[in-house]
Order: structure tokens, then sequence, then C-alpha cells
């Protein structure tokens, strides 16, 4: 093992301080190649898919990837924008808007990055620029609100690989969760109420997020049980009775049990006993993507409308919204307690000043910078 070599350490250098809001990552565009490249990457992580190494490759690579990269590429055409993809467009917009959020609330001295877990821009390649640019804190912002082994759990593994072949680690933080903060269900409380002044209300509020195997849920992960905590708090927050809405898991993949109940099947059956008007939000997802905009825009929508609904709204995730922006600077704030993100310039001098005596008495003692 080997160790990569450091720049040479000088005294008294300005260090600073960095959040990487990371998300899942997207293809680099929609076509069947590039669907591919990503699907390999994302479905090779043993966090995602938990069966045996050997087996899984054979199927990943003779039945998944050769079927399902055409038919995703053409999901992907049906949502692509002029800017690219719909994930990473609202993720480099978030991370834009928190900088200013965060200098804004007084911290000049951090910097805002994003990264993606799979695909680009990577994780690996965005610590190495911070490392660059002399960012000796890091503070690691996951896009996903629910920890669950399979998304946020690999986030972490994805970090420590990196940094262990780093020789001058930075400190580091991450932000295991925030199901339950009250910045992110008031943002999801206000995009419901705007939505419901514009357009007036349902007979039921779906609450869909996205599914792990049932099997993660028996083995202790956290995820189906943060996903209720969601939304049991968005529930109280806008006054709404068990029967007035309904939490559904989306997205599923395989053949085995997922969480239940699946979304698309629960919106048929609400159709076919009459409901009218359903309004759906997908809290889990913070950045609209594939599995907003294509699975339950379109598709889900389709299948509601088919079965003999009226009226399906879909509710867009948070996105670039002010009361999010917002709800995130104060996340990253919280786990940035002690890092001197806001000291004044008088403060900036003396820790200079204290740099320079400090690299004096280095030089006297034989040190070379
Ligand atoms: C194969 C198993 C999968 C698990 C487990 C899984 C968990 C999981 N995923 C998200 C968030 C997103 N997933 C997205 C796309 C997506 N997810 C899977 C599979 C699993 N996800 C696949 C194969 C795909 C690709 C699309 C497809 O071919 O169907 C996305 C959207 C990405 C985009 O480019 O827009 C997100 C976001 C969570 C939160 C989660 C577990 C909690
Ligand atoms: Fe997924
Ligand atoms: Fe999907």
């Amino acid at each position: 093992m080997s160790f990569q070599t450091e720049p040479p350490y000088t005294h008294g250098s300005i260090d600073r301080s960095a959040v990487v809001l990371v998300n899942l990552g997207t293809p680099d565009a929609p076509t069947s190649s590039a669907v591919r490249r990503y699907l390999k990457q994302f479905l090779s992580d043993p966090r995602v898919v938990e069966i045996p190494r050997l087996v899984w490759w054979f199927i990943l690579n003779l039945i998944i990837l050769p079927f399902r990269s055409g038919q995703s590429a053409k999901k992907y055409a049906s949502i692509w924008t002029r800017e690219g993809s719909p994930l990473k467009v609202h993720t480099q917009k978030q991370a834009k808007l928190l900088a200013g959020a965060l200098a804004e609330r007084g911290h000049d001295g951090v910097t805002v990055a994003m990264a993606m877990r799979y695909g680009s821009p990577s994780l690996p390649e965005v610590l190495a620029k911070l490392k660059s640019e002399g960012c000796e804190r890091i503070a690691i912002l996951p896009a996903y609100p629910q920890y669950s082994g399979t998304t946020t759990g690999s986030i972490y593994d994805a970090v420590f690989a990196h940094y262990a072949t780093v020789r001058n680690v930075p400190e580091l933080r991450f932000i295991k969760q925030y199901h339950e903060h009250d910045t992110y269900i008031d943002a999801l409380r206000d995009s419901v109420l705007n939505h419901w002044e514009a357009h007036g209300r349902p007979e039921k509020l779906v609450m869909s997020f996205h599914g792990v195997p049932k099997r993660t849920l028996l083995l202790g992960d956290p995820y189906h049980c943060q996903c209720l905590k969601t939304a049991r708090l968005l529930a109280e927050k806008l006054k709404l009775t068990k029967e007035q809405y309904v939490v559904t898991f989306q997205s599923r993949f395989g053949k085995a049990e997922w969480l239940q109940p699946y979304t698309a099947p629960t919106l048929v059956a609400l159709a076919q006993q009459g409901v009218k008007r359903v309004d759906l939000l997908c809290p889990g997802f913070t950045s609209d993507c594939l599995e907003t905009l294509e699975e339950i825009a379109m598709e889900a929508k389709h299948d509601f409308e088919t079965a003999g609904g009226q009226q399906f709204h879909y509710i867009a995730c948070l996105n670039e919204t002010p009361a999010w922006i917002a709800g995130m600077a104060e996340i990253a704030e919280q786990h940035m307690i002690g890092w001197p993100t806001m000291k004044t310039a008088a403060q900036r001098e003396a820790d200079k000043k204290a740099g320079e005596q400090a690299r004096a008495a280095a030089l006297a003692l034989g040190a070379t910078n």
C-alpha cells in the first residue's frame, strides 16, 4: 500500500472548510452506451445488490446490462433537458445556492461542491480538488434524507476508499440523515400547501419513497422506519388524518419482494375504489430525476388514469425551493459547529501571525519550509 505524496507542509497556511452535496449519479447522456456505463458502476456496488458476486456478475453482464440499458436510455431521453439530466442539473444548482445561503449566514470560509456516487463528477475527483484548494475540513451532505446502507452507506464507502490512499487526511464529518429535521419537513409542508393553494386539495395524498429489498429491513436497515417517520411528521404538519394519506414504495427492481405497498398497484386500487383525485409527492428524493419525472409523473399517472382516476397531480421535489436551500444551510451549519467558518478579519490576521511565528520556530529547528 502506498500513499500519495503531499505538497510540502506549510505552517500557517489558510485552510478552508467544505460541504460536499453528494447525490446518486446519472448517465452522461440519454444513450444506451452511457446508461450502460452508469448502470454497470451503480449495480456493481455490493451495497446496492447484495447477492454473491460471481452469480451477480453473470446476471448483470449477460442479462441486465444488455436489456436494461436501451430501455432505460429511452426513459432518460423522455426527461432529458437542454442543460442535461435533471438530477445533475438540480444538484448543481442546489450546491451553488447552498454556497450563497451559507455566505449569507456569515460563513465566508466554506467551499460548496457537488459530487456523484456513480458517474461524474466523481467523489474521488471532487475530494482531490478540494484538497488542492486547501480544504482541511470536509462535511459530506448526502442528498438522501433517509439513511439506507444502499445509498448513504455507499457514499461513506466511497469517501473512506478515497482517503485510504491519502497521507494527510482532512477532518471529516458525515451527515447521516435528516429525515425528521424540522427544516426538511417544513420545506415539504410548504411545497404541498403551495400546491394546494393553487390547485385545491385531493382526496388522498400519496407519499411515494424509493423502495429497497424487504430483506434489508429484516437485516436492520433503518430506511423503512425513517420513511414512515418522515411521512408521519409531514402528515402531522399538514394536519392530515390517517385516511387522508398513504405511504408507498416505488422503483422495484428484480423479482425479490421489496418494501410494500408498491406505488403503482396502490394507485390502481385507489382509482378502482372510486378515488378521483390523488396528489403524489416523493419526499425521499430531494431533486427531481428519472424516478420522479418518468416513473411517477408519466407512468404512474397513466396507471391511475387508465384505472379510472381523473386527476393525478405530481408535486415536484424540493429542488431549488428557497425553503429547502435554507434547510440545507441549517443542516450543514449544525454539522460544522466548531469549525472556523465565521472568523472575523482580526481573528484571521491573528491566525496568520501565529502561523508565521510557528514557521519561524520550525525553520530555526531545521525544517525546510
Ligand atoms: C438495484 C437496486 C436498487 C436499489 C437498492 C436502489 C435504492 C435506491 N435508489 C435511490 C435513488 C435513486 N435511484 C435511481 C435510479 C435507479 N435505481 C436503481 C436501482 C436501485 N436503487 C436503478 C437500476 C436505477 C436507474 C434507472 C433504471 O434503470 O431504472 C435514481 C434516479 C437516477 C437518475 O439518473 O435520475 C435515484 C435518485 C434511493 C433513494 C434508494 C434507496 C433508498
Ligand atoms: Fe434507485
Ligand atoms: Fe424506476
